[in-house]
């Protein structure tokens, strides 16, 4: 489950500070998605990164599971990303030296408390079962400027749920893609977060994919709003 509990987000802006979310609060419990759309600027990927604890909010709590990100130091928030939450943001970060297979082998060895030759076999294991349910298997070897932008995002979601997150972030999943491959990529993190049992917040532009989602909320001038509750919900 992730709970953001009335966030406040500024940055400066000239002499004056510009308010990017403004009181916005939101659950997502386990197993279901969440969207989140709005005009460009009106702080969807602020909220995401302050949902993920890589900015802390001006005010407000932001509650993995029972523990409240925005009381813990770097370090633990570090620990916190590693171990609980999956990020997939519109900028791949994918290492360009690394196969798909072994961009997920290097999450797994970050995130396990142990080391060494299991620890490594597990990770294998574990990675070609992703992959697998990506639909990759086939295209393991190769590495980010071999594969398409469909499949490039695909290892990146394989690569998020590596260490068995509780939540998923994702943002603009499809932006880059045509409609079909738009609509496949999101048919694929519906069925992760259901098999996985994340609670999945996916940030999209994207009109085509919200009445597939759990429920919608609109964001305005870094207000957000429930646009709609959606068949799916
Ligand atoms: N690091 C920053 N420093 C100052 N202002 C920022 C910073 N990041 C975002 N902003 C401002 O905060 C507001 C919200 O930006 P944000 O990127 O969250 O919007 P968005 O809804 O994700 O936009 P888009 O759909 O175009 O990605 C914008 O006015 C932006 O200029």
């Amino acid at each position: 489950m992730i709970q953001l509990d009335r966030i406040t987000l500024t940055f400066p802006d000239g002499g004056a500070r510009l308010t990017a979310v403004d009181d916005v609060s939101l659950r997502v419990d386990r197993g279901s998605i969440v969207g989140i759309t709005g005009p460009s600027g009106s702080g969807k990927s602020s909220l995401l990164a302050v949902a993920s604890t890589l900015i802390t909010p001006d005010q407000g709590s932001v509650f993995i599971g029972d523990v409240d990100a925005t009381l813990l130091s770097a370090a633990e928030k570090a620990e916190l990303r590693r171990d609980r939450l999956g990020i997939v943001f519109q900028q791949s970060n994918l290492l360009s030296s690394l196969t798909a297979r072994e961009q997920l082998v290097v999450m797994g060895e970050l995130g396990g408390a142990r080391r060494g030759a299991r620890a490594r076999r597990a990770a294998g294991i574990r990675a070609d079962a992703l992959l697998d349910a990506v639909g990759l298997v086939d295209q393991s070897g190769k590495r980010p400027a071999q594969l398409s932008g469909g499949q490039r995002q695909r290892v990146n979601i394989a690569r998020a749920l590596m260490n068995d997150p509780t939540v998923l972030v994702i943002d603009e999943p499809t932006s880059a893609l045509d409609q079909e491959r738009g609509s496949s990529i999101l048919e694929l993190i519906l069925k992760l977060t259901v098999e996985h049992d994340t609670a999945t917040v996916l940030v999209t532009h994207d009109q085509r994919l919200l009445p597939l989602m759990d429920s919608v909320h609109t964001m305005v001038d870094g207000v957000l709003s429930t646009a709609l509750d959606t068949v799916a919900g």
